[in-house]
Protein backbone atom coordinates (compact mmCIF):
# COMPACT_ATOMS: atom_id res chain seq x y z
CA UNK A 1 0.00 0.00 0.00
CA UNK A 2 1.91 3.46 -1.05
CA UNK A 3 -0.27 6.32 0.28
CA UNK A 4 0.73 9.55 2.03
CA UNK A 5 -0.38 10.14 5.00
CA UNK A 6 -0.88 14.03 6.98
CA UNK A 7 -0.08 13.57 10.53
CA UNK A 8 -1.45 16.64 13.32
CA UNK A 9 1.02 17.54 16.18
CA UNK A 10 1.16 20.48 18.30
CA UNK A 11 3.84 22.90 17.76
CA UNK A 12 5.80 21.81 20.67
CA UNK A 13 9.68 20.91 20.63
CA UNK A 14 8.30 17.87 22.20
CA UNK A 15 4.89 17.15 20.91
CA UNK A 16 6.68 17.20 17.27
CA UNK A 17 9.84 15.39 18.88
CA UNK A 18 7.50 12.60 19.67
CA UNK A 19 5.58 12.66 16.81
CA UNK A 20 8.54 12.47 14.51
CA UNK A 21 9.73 9.19 16.76
CA UNK A 22 6.61 7.74 16.17
CA UNK A 23 6.24 8.31 12.63
CA UNK A 24 9.86 6.93 12.37
CA UNK A 25 8.40 3.62 13.44
CA UNK A 26 5.44 3.69 11.17
CA UNK A 27 7.96 4.13 8.79
CA UNK A 28 9.23 1.02 9.42
CA UNK A 29 6.50 -1.08 9.16
CA UNK A 30 5.22 0.83 6.34
CA UNK A 31 7.80 1.30 4.16
CA UNK A 32 5.74 2.33 0.97
CA UNK A 33 3.72 5.34 3.18
CA UNK A 34 4.70 8.73 2.83
CA UNK A 35 3.92 10.99 6.05
CA UNK A 36 3.90 14.83 6.26
CA UNK A 37 3.68 16.11 9.80
CA UNK A 38 1.76 19.43 9.84
CA UNK A 39 1.59 21.23 13.23
CA UNK A 40 -1.20 22.84 14.58
CA UNK A 41 -1.73 24.68 18.05
CA UNK A 42 -4.41 24.16 20.77
CA UNK A 43 -5.73 26.31 23.40
CA UNK A 44 -3.20 24.87 25.60
CA UNK A 45 -0.40 25.69 23.57
CA UNK A 46 -1.64 29.66 23.41
CA UNK A 47 -2.65 30.27 27.10
CA UNK A 48 0.39 29.67 28.42
CA UNK A 49 0.23 32.44 31.32
CA UNK A 50 -2.71 30.49 33.65
CA UNK A 51 -2.46 27.35 35.63
CA UNK A 52 -4.23 24.46 33.69
CA UNK A 53 -6.47 23.53 36.46
CA UNK A 54 -8.10 27.33 35.80
CA UNK A 55 -8.92 26.44 32.59
CA UNK A 56 -12.24 24.51 33.08
CA UNK A 57 -12.43 21.85 30.88
CA UNK A 58 -10.67 18.71 30.03
CA UNK A 59 -9.13 18.47 26.18
CA UNK A 60 -7.19 21.71 25.89
CA UNK A 61 -4.30 19.73 24.15
CA UNK A 62 -6.15 18.04 21.89
CA UNK A 63 -9.33 19.91 20.26
CA UNK A 64 -7.84 21.99 17.34
CA UNK A 65 -6.09 18.56 16.53
CA UNK A 66 -9.21 16.41 16.14
CA UNK A 67 -11.10 18.99 14.54
CA UNK A 68 -8.29 18.69 11.81
CA UNK A 69 -9.08 15.18 11.70
CA UNK A 70 -12.93 16.17 11.26
CA UNK A 71 -12.35 18.29 8.86
CA UNK A 72 -10.24 16.14 6.75
CA UNK A 73 -6.76 18.21 7.44
CA UNK A 74 -4.97 15.72 8.62
CA UNK A 75 -5.18 11.53 8.87
CA UNK A 76 -4.34 10.79 11.81
CA UNK A 77 -2.77 13.19 15.49
CA UNK A 78 -0.32 12.26 17.68
CA UNK A 79 -1.11 13.09 21.58
CA UNK A 80 0.59 12.46 24.66
CA UNK A 81 -1.76 10.14 26.26
CA UNK A 82 -2.44 11.94 29.27
CA UNK A 83 -3.46 14.78 27.80
CA UNK A 84 -6.74 13.12 26.01
CA UNK A 85 -10.19 12.96 28.30
CA UNK A 86 -11.52 10.14 28.99
CA UNK A 87 -14.70 9.82 26.91
CA UNK A 88 -13.81 9.86 23.43
CA UNK A 89 -15.41 12.07 21.03
CA UNK A 90 -18.08 10.22 18.18
CA UNK A 91 -16.92 9.59 15.03
CA UNK A 92 -12.74 9.28 16.54
CA UNK A 93 -11.41 6.30 17.61
CA UNK A 94 -7.46 6.23 19.37
CA UNK A 95 -6.11 3.59 16.62
CA UNK A 96 -2.85 2.46 18.32
CA UNK A 97 -0.63 2.95 21.63
CA UNK A 98 3.18 2.49 20.75
CA UNK A 99 5.07 0.94 23.82
CA UNK A 100 4.89 3.16 26.50
CA UNK A 101 7.62 5.32 27.60
CA UNK A 102 8.78 5.67 31.63
CA UNK A 103 5.86 6.57 33.49
CA UNK A 104 7.65 8.41 36.58
CA UNK A 105 7.58 11.30 38.02
CA UNK A 106 10.62 13.18 38.67
CA UNK A 107 11.56 15.93 41.28
CA UNK A 108 13.86 18.24 39.64
CA UNK A 109 15.89 19.66 43.07
CA UNK A 110 18.18 22.62 42.23
CA UNK A 111 21.63 21.55 41.92
CA UNK A 112 20.65 18.15 42.19
CA UNK A 113 20.30 18.41 46.20
CA UNK A 114 19.08 15.59 47.98
CA UNK A 115 15.03 15.86 49.55
CA UNK A 116 16.43 15.88 52.92
CA UNK A 117 18.25 18.77 51.91
CA UNK A 118 16.01 21.00 50.55
CA UNK A 119 15.28 23.72 52.65
CA UNK A 120 12.84 24.32 54.83
CA UNK A 121 10.18 25.96 53.80
CA UNK A 122 11.05 25.00 50.52
CA UNK A 123 9.06 25.87 47.20
CA UNK A 124 8.16 23.37 44.92
CA UNK A 125 7.28 24.05 41.22
CA UNK A 126 3.70 22.43 39.56
CA UNK A 127 0.55 22.87 38.97
CA UNK A 128 -0.48 19.27 39.19
CA UNK A 129 -2.84 18.66 42.31
CA UNK A 130 -2.04 14.83 41.58
CA UNK A 131 1.71 15.47 42.31
CA UNK A 132 1.20 18.12 44.83
CA UNK A 133 -0.89 15.97 47.50
CA UNK A 134 1.70 12.62 47.07
CA UNK A 135 4.75 15.58 47.04
CA UNK A 136 3.54 17.10 49.96
CA UNK A 137 4.28 13.85 52.12
CA UNK A 138 7.51 13.48 51.14
CA UNK A 139 9.01 16.09 54.00
CA UNK A 140 7.51 18.91 56.69
CA UNK A 141 7.19 22.76 55.00
CA UNK A 142 6.54 22.40 51.81
CA UNK A 143 4.95 24.93 49.48
CA UNK A 144 3.87 24.95 45.85
CA UNK A 145 4.01 27.08 42.81
CA UNK A 146 2.29 27.03 39.56
CA UNK A 147 4.26 25.83 36.76
CA UNK A 148 4.32 25.92 33.15
CA UNK A 149 5.50 26.07 30.19
CA UNK A 150 7.62 23.92 27.64
CA UNK A 151 10.12 21.77 29.40
CA UNK A 152 13.32 23.83 28.61
CA UNK A 153 11.40 27.21 30.14
CA UNK A 154 10.45 24.77 33.10
CA UNK A 155 14.25 24.08 33.74
CA UNK A 156 15.57 27.32 33.51
CA UNK A 157 12.89 28.83 36.28
CA UNK A 158 14.37 26.04 38.42
CA UNK A 159 17.74 27.13 37.86
CA UNK A 160 17.07 30.78 37.86
CA UNK A 161 15.91 30.19 41.66
CA UNK A 162 12.38 30.53 41.10
CA UNK A 163 11.70 27.21 43.10
CA UNK A 164 13.82 24.97 44.79
CA UNK A 165 12.66 21.59 42.94
CA UNK A 166 9.90 21.19 40.22
CA UNK A 167 7.65 17.94 38.97
CA UNK A 168 8.03 16.58 35.68
CA UNK A 169 6.98 13.89 33.41
CA UNK A 170 10.55 11.24 33.11
CA UNK A 171 8.90 10.71 29.68
CA UNK A 172 9.55 14.23 28.48
CA UNK A 173 13.26 14.30 29.24
CA UNK A 174 13.82 11.15 28.27
CA UNK A 175 12.48 11.47 25.04
CA UNK A 176 14.04 15.24 24.27
CA UNK A 177 17.04 13.02 24.93
CA UNK A 178 17.57 14.92 28.16
CA UNK A 179 19.96 13.23 31.05
CA UNK A 180 18.39 12.43 34.27
CA UNK A 181 19.80 12.11 37.50
CA UNK A 182 18.67 8.20 39.55
CA UNK A 183 18.01 10.17 42.30
CA UNK A 184 15.48 12.37 40.54
CA UNK A 185 13.16 9.35 39.82
CA UNK A 186 10.07 9.15 42.48
CA UNK A 187 9.16 5.54 42.33
CA UNK A 188 5.31 4.62 42.07
CA UNK A 189 4.45 3.85 45.26
CA UNK A 190 6.07 7.20 46.40
CA UNK A 191 4.18 9.36 43.73
CA UNK A 192 1.00 7.81 41.04
CA UNK A 193 1.35 8.83 37.38
CA UNK A 194 -1.10 10.40 35.92
CA UNK A 195 -3.43 8.63 34.10
CA UNK A 196 -1.86 7.27 30.67
CA UNK A 197 1.54 9.01 31.36
CA UNK A 198 4.39 7.82 29.17
CA UNK A 199 2.39 6.61 26.67
CA UNK A 200 0.92 7.87 23.29
CA UNK A 201 -1.74 7.69 22.02
CA UNK A 202 -2.55 8.32 18.05
CA UNK A 203 -5.63 9.21 17.07
CA UNK A 204 -7.93 9.17 13.22
CA UNK A 205 -11.27 8.73 12.23
CA UNK A 206 -13.15 5.67 13.23
CA UNK A 207 -14.34 5.38 9.58
CA UNK A 208 -10.89 5.30 8.34
CA UNK A 209 -10.47 1.76 7.83
CA UNK A 210 -6.97 2.40 5.77
CA UNK A 211 -5.29 4.59 8.41
CA UNK A 212 -6.69 2.19 11.18
CA UNK A 213 -4.87 -0.47 9.63
CA UNK A 214 -1.74 1.59 8.78
CA UNK A 215 -1.28 2.44 12.46
CA UNK A 216 -2.13 -0.60 14.47
CA UNK A 217 1.16 -1.56 12.83
CA UNK A 218 2.92 -0.18 15.50
CA UNK A 219 0.26 -1.00 18.48
CA UNK A 220 2.06 -2.69 21.70
CA UNK A 221 -0.40 -4.91 22.97
CA UNK A 222 0.69 -4.71 26.79
CA UNK A 223 0.41 -0.36 26.65
CA UNK A 224 -3.01 -0.88 25.28
CA UNK A 225 -4.02 -3.33 28.37
CA UNK A 226 -2.81 -0.97 31.06
CA UNK A 227 -4.18 1.93 29.11
CA UNK A 228 -7.36 -0.02 28.86
CA UNK A 229 -7.15 -0.54 32.88
CA UNK A 230 -6.41 2.87 33.52
CA UNK A 231 -8.73 4.69 31.78
CA UNK A 232 -11.40 2.89 32.61
CA UNK A 233 -10.34 3.50 36.43
CA UNK A 234 -10.81 7.04 35.25
CA UNK A 235 -14.40 6.92 33.33
CA UNK A 236 -15.69 5.20 36.34
CA UNK A 237 -14.59 8.02 38.91
CA UNK A 238 -15.60 10.70 36.13
CA UNK A 239 -11.88 11.93 34.97
CA UNK A 240 -11.37 15.94 34.97
CA UNK A 241 -8.19 17.28 36.69
CA UNK A 242 -10.06 19.25 39.25
CA UNK A 243 -9.49 16.44 41.87
CA UNK A 244 -6.27 14.38 42.45
CA UNK A 245 -6.61 10.93 40.53
CA UNK A 246 -3.07 8.63 39.30
CA UNK A 247 -3.15 5.05 37.89
CA UNK A 248 -0.77 2.90 36.83
CA UNK A 249 -0.65 -0.57 35.24
CA UNK A 250 2.02 -2.94 34.33
CA UNK A 251 0.84 -6.26 32.46
CA UNK A 252 3.45 -9.77 32.74
CA UNK A 253 2.35 -12.81 30.96
CA UNK A 254 -1.63 -12.91 30.81
CA UNK A 255 -1.99 -10.72 34.25
CA UNK A 256 -2.91 -7.02 34.53
CA UNK A 257 -1.90 -5.53 37.94
CA UNK A 258 -3.54 -2.15 38.58
CA UNK A 259 -2.56 0.49 41.66
CA UNK A 260 -5.23 3.56 41.61
CA UNK A 261 -5.44 6.52 43.72
CA UNK A 262 -7.66 9.61 44.88
CA UNK A 263 -6.72 12.65 46.88
CA UNK A 264 -7.92 15.36 48.35
CA UNK A 265 -5.18 18.48 48.14
CA UNK A 266 -6.48 20.50 50.26
CA UNK A 267 -6.84 18.00 53.00
CA UNK A 268 -3.89 16.38 51.88
CA UNK A 269 -5.71 13.00 52.28
CA UNK A 270 -4.67 9.86 49.95
CA UNK A 271 -6.43 6.64 49.20
CA UNK A 272 -4.87 3.95 47.36
CA UNK A 273 -5.70 0.58 46.31
CA UNK A 274 -4.34 -2.36 43.89
CA UNK A 275 -5.78 -5.60 42.54
CA UNK A 276 -4.95 -7.99 39.85
CA UNK A 277 -6.76 -9.13 36.97
CA UNK A 278 -6.17 -11.39 33.56
CA UNK A 279 -5.60 -9.20 30.90
CA UNK A 280 -9.12 -9.49 29.20
CA UNK A 281 -10.94 -8.09 32.26
CA UNK A 282 -8.50 -5.15 32.46
CA UNK A 283 -11.28 -2.92 31.96
CA UNK A 284 -13.14 -4.49 34.40
CA UNK A 285 -10.92 -4.54 36.64
CA UNK A 286 -10.34 -0.30 36.41
CA UNK A 287 -13.92 -0.25 37.07
CA UNK A 288 -13.94 -1.82 40.47
CA UNK A 289 -11.21 -0.45 41.48
CA UNK A 290 -12.99 2.93 40.59
CA UNK A 291 -15.98 2.07 42.75
CA UNK A 292 -14.56 0.49 45.18
CA UNK A 293 -12.07 3.95 45.70
CA UNK A 294 -15.59 6.06 45.62
CA UNK A 295 -17.25 3.72 48.41
CA UNK A 296 -13.88 4.58 50.25
CA UNK A 297 -13.57 7.98 50.04
CA UNK A 298 -17.44 8.05 51.25
CA UNK A 299 -16.64 6.13 54.45
CA UNK A 300 -13.50 8.52 55.26
CA UNK A 301 -15.33 11.67 54.66
CA UNK A 302 -12.95 12.72 51.49
CA UNK A 303 -15.21 14.70 49.09
CA UNK A 304 -14.45 14.48 45.53
CA UNK A 305 -15.20 17.27 43.43
CA UNK A 306 -17.19 15.74 40.18
N1 LIG B 1 0.54 17.93 31.06
C1 LIG B 1 1.60 18.21 30.14
C2 LIG B 1 2.29 16.98 29.64
N2 LIG B 1 1.63 16.10 28.85
C3 LIG B 1 2.50 15.08 28.55
C4 LIG B 1 3.72 15.35 29.15
C5 LIG B 1 4.91 14.50 29.01
C6 LIG B 1 4.81 13.17 29.67
C7 LIG B 1 3.93 12.18 28.98
O1 LIG B 1 4.05 12.02 27.75
O2 LIG B 1 3.15 11.52 29.67
C8 LIG B 1 3.60 16.55 29.85
C9 LIG B 1 4.65 17.23 30.63
C10 LIG B 1 4.78 16.80 32.07
O3 LIG B 1 3.82 16.30 32.67
O4 LIG B 1 5.86 16.98 32.66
Amino acid sequence: MSKKFVVATRPSLLAYTQTQQTVDLLRVKNPDCEFEIVKISTHGDTVTDKPLTAFGGTGVFVKELENALYEGKAHFAIHSLKDVPSIQPEGLVLAAFPTRQDPRDLLLTRGGVSVADLPSPCVIGTGSPRRMVQVAKLKEQITFADLRGNIDTRLKKLEDGQYDAIVLAAAGLKRLGKEIAESAYMPTDVCLPAIGQGAIAIECRADDAETIAMLKSINDAATETAIVAERSYMKTIGGGCKFPLGAYATVESDEVNLHVMLGNHHTGQIIRMHETSTVADAEKLGQKLGEAIIAEAEKQGIEILR
